[in-house]
């Protein structure tokens, strides 16, 4: 696509995206000095009056509303091609998406954005208007002198509650739609942004939007510990019925700010919601010969083969059951994820499906070890676990062999059981965190992947 030089007298700078009916631009005014974004309505749809009125009236509705939640527009003009573009504010943060795309946010952040998008989305039903497509990517976001904040834009599928009530077509994107909004003709009302609201609200505390109404699983099961009036809100945000719905997006927004003053509300992330390797699936057969596996000998539990997963960097040896070794990742990991300073360390995931190590609904079996970056000081596992995945106390061991000294924690309740370690060399400076998931009450696992991790030369 060539970059125009000029819209009207704003100077173009770079191109900032592109979507289904438009392209925006980023550009200066050099009257005002400023940056402003331009949105342009794409060739193809500039001859169709329908999309050119609608692109109109998203310009209209965004300059009467006119809103320090909403994109505010400055101008509207036409090319001389006759393709419409609006200057809008310039978002210079990005969006929502990128933020979630980076994995759940911590609550008080999660909280603080729901709000400031419910007053968006509060503007625009006070003027009479539905949005129809909230969702992370049409939430930008401005640095302003006091912090971020939250702007809604693209009101491309914006309708008038007046015009609602009779025949819709089905517009929106799944996973954020409502079930009577994507029935073609389907009688929507306000009601169908409360349902995308839950969904956002879904999204920035678990890192992925609901699944298809209906939605069965609360957040608080995907990320337990939440206040259980956010949970209640999200679920009843969800309803496929939307008389159990918040009536509009301000009592959506009144019942957020309410659980903000919840007091003593978990500030951080999860640690294992923030430990979420990209592994890379390898077959079981090229696990084989890329990460050198071997039977270990005497030691195994009865009725349970072990065998050794050497870290691609060639800096340690993992034992894991044979049982559970149907994929691999064995180059690396990031102990960033845990909070640790440092870049890629030697990491293998041995897992009876790598994609599902850290679902919540149903986590796979397997055994990770990742050695942590050296430093003065060698984190403990209250460092490195802030918080846990499992209900219930775990049981706490402090670990001492010929090899290892450190502390294991096993918590029972879950299922997959779950445990971790940290161990730290007996006559070296390296340090292993340790993940074991298994999915029965065998005893003594942990131990015996423990017993076979060891250092090579
Ligand atoms: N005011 C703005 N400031 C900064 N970036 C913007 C602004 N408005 C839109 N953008 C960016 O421009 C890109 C295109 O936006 P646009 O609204 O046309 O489409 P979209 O939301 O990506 O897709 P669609 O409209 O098809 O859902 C997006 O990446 C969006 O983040």
């Amino acid at each position: 696509m060539a970059q125009p030089d000029m819209f009207g007298r704003y100077r173009v700078i770079r191109h900032l995206g592109s979507g289904a009916f438009a392209t925006v631009w980023l550009a200066h005014d050099d009257r005002l000095d400023t940056p402003v974004a331009i949105k342009v309505l794409a060739e193809n749809w500039a001859r169709r009056m329908d999309v050119h009125q609608r692109f109109m009236e998203e310009a209209r509705i965004l300059r009467q509303t006119d809103s320090n939640w909403l994109v505010r527009v400055h101008d509207l003009d036409v090319l001389p091609d006759e393709r419409p573009y609006m200057v809008m504010t310039y978002a210079d943060q990005g969006s929502v998406a990128d933020l979630v795309a980076k994995g759940p946010l911590p609550l008080d952040e999660a909280l603080r954005l729901l709000t400031e998008i419910g007053q968006g989305v509060t503007v625009l039903h006070r003027h009479g208007t539905i949005h129809r497509d909230i969702k992370p990517s049409n939430v930008l976001l401005l640095s302003s002198p006091v912090g971020q904040r939250v702007l809604v834009a693209d009101l491309g599928f914006a309708k008038s509650i007046d015009q609602a009530s009779g025949f819709t077509a089905a517009a929106g994107t799944p996973g954020y739609m409502s079930p009577e909004q994507s029935v073609p003709g389907g009688d929507i009302d306000v009601r169908v942004d409360v349902y995308s609201l839950g969904a956002v609200a879904y999204e920035l505390i678990t890192g992925r939007p609901p699944p298809s109404p209906p939605v069965r699983t609360p957040p608080g099961r995907i990320r337990p510990g939440l206040p259980p009036a956010l949970d209640e809100l999200i679920m009843a945000a969800l309803s496929t019925d939307r008389a159990n719905r918040p009536r509009d997006a301000q009592a959506f927004t009144d019942r957020v700010r309410a659980i903000r003053m919840t007091p003593g509300l978990p500030t951080s992330v999860p640690w294992w919601m923030r430990h979420r390797p990209k592994w890379v699936r390898t077959a079981a057969a090229v696990l084989t010969a890329a990460v050198l596996m071997t039977t270990t000998g005497a030691a195994a539990l009865p009725g349970l083969r072990f065998i050794d997963v050497r870290d691609l960097n060639g800096r340690f040896v993992v034992a894991v059951p044979h049982a559970w070794a149907h994929e691999a990742h064995a180059d690396g990991w990031e102990p960033r994820e845990l909070g640790l300073l440092g870049g890629r360390q030697p990491g293998v995931l041995v897992s009876t499906d790598t994609g599902r190590w850290r679902d919540a609904e149903s986590p796979s079996y397997g055994v990770f070890a990742g050695l942590l970056p050296r430093s003065a000081e060698q984190p403990g596992l209250d460092q490195l676990i802030d918080s846990v995945p499992c209900p219930g106390e775990p049981v706490r061991r402090t670990l001492d062999t010929a090899r290892w000294t450190g502390e294991i924690r096993e918590w029972d309740e879950c299922a997959p059981r779950f445990g971790a370690a940290v161990l730290h060399a007996r006559h070296g400076p390296e340090t292993i965190y340790l993940e074991v998931r298994q999915p029965d009450q065998r005893p003594g696992i942990v131990d015996q992947v423990i017993d076979g991790t060891r250092l090579l030369e």
